[in-house]
């Protein structure tokens, strides 16, 4: 069960004051990830189980999901996952505090493929620099879709936001964490090709 199941990140007056997490996990001094669009919670469930000597935070877009996983991660007993209804466009500064992240985890996000929808993105260069304050030095950022052209435009994203220019920047071969999500099977199971993108912040 999480430490403080009330404690609410947003009861956050000041905009520039980050949430607690130190309330959130039960051992806050592990190290900080973060999924972004974690839907059903397949993948950030297994994760924490998996590493209990990380916490987790995930942000989800829709409210479904979120009450789902938070059953889920109180089912579990999972004091290191932790689950918030936000905009991984919008709230990132008011969740995290500079250099707080280890990890970042964005499986198979929307890929809005229409011209007038791609501003409807998660990740274009605005987020990735937004994103870049909130890494540490070091930190990883893994990327998974489907989508050749999507992966080719993440790229290039990642190629002009200077915090991520360095050479460890690749196309992955492995899965990083062993963990299938929703999506993953359904290609897999078609043979379909997946397209794994690693950075790391300079
Ligand atoms: C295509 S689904 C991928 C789900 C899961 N990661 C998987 O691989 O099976 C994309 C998810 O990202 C969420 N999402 C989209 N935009 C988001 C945003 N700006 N911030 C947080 N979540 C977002 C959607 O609600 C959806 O659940």
């Amino acid at each position: 069960m999480r430490a403080h199941p009330h404690y609410n990140p947003f009861n956050v007056r000041n905009p520039s004051e980050c949430p607690d997490w130190s309330k959130v996990f039960a051992r806050s001094e592990q190290p900080l990830d973060l999924e972004i669009g974690f839907s059903t919670g397949r993948w950030l469930i297994s994760y924490a189980q998996n590493f209990p000597e990380r916490n987790i935070a995930g942000l989800e877009i829709r409210a479904k999901f979120i009450e789902y996983v938070q059953q889920k991660i109180i089912a579990g007993k999972l004091t290191n996952a932790y689950v918030l209804k936000a905009n991984a466009n919008t709230a990132l500064a008011e969740l995290f505090a500079p250099q707080s992240l280890s990890r970042v985890i964005i499986m198979f996000p929307d890929p809005w493929y229409k011209a007038r929808h791609i501003k409807r993105r998660v990740v274009d260069q605005d987020f990735l620099r937004e994103l870049a304050v909130r890494l540490k030095s070091g930190a990883e950022l893994h990327i998974a879709t489907d989508q050749q052209a999507l992966a080719e435009d993440m790229y290039a994203d990642l190629l002009a936001v200077p915090e991520y220019q360095n050479k460890y920047t690749r196309y992955a071969p492995e899965n990083f964490a062993g963990i299938v999500t929703d999506i993953e099977r359904y290609n897999q199971e078609r043979g379909r090709e997946i397209y794994r993108l690693v950075f790391i912040r300079n």
